[in-house]
């Protein structure tokens, strides 16, 4: 597993862009394809972590090669972590069975 944080996001006002974050995990995945091999690429989990809350969660964990949350602020309260695993736990639902 890989967690990705851009250092300017964390514990920031707001989480980097889609645009950004589906660019940078497909270059992580692509660099572990090419020095590791498909198995290893295909396998590796890369999460997204950097001000991420409920609001902007559903769509970075949407994107391909977003595989997880790395959740700071945002699961200190109960209410909090619940709402950030609902989301996880929805967007795992729909992307079962499609590839990374
Ligand atoms: O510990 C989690 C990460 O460093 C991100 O923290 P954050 O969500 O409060 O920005």
């Amino acid at each position: 597993m890989l967690a990705y944080e851009p250092r300017w996001a964390i514990g920031g006002a707001a989480a980097a862009s889609p645009d950004y974050v589906a660019e940078r995990h497909h270059a992580l995945r692509a660099h572990v394809r090419s020095d590791y091999g498909a198995d290893a690429a295909d396998r590796m989990r890369i999460i997204y972590g950097g001000a991420v809350t409920p609001d902007t969660g559903p769509t970075l964990i949407a994107l391909d090669n977003v595989d997880g949350l790395f959740v700071g602020r945002a699961a200190w309260t109960a209410d909090g972590f619940m709402r950030i695993v609902a989301i996880v736990a929805a967007a795992a639902k729909l992307k079962q069975g499609r590839p990374s």
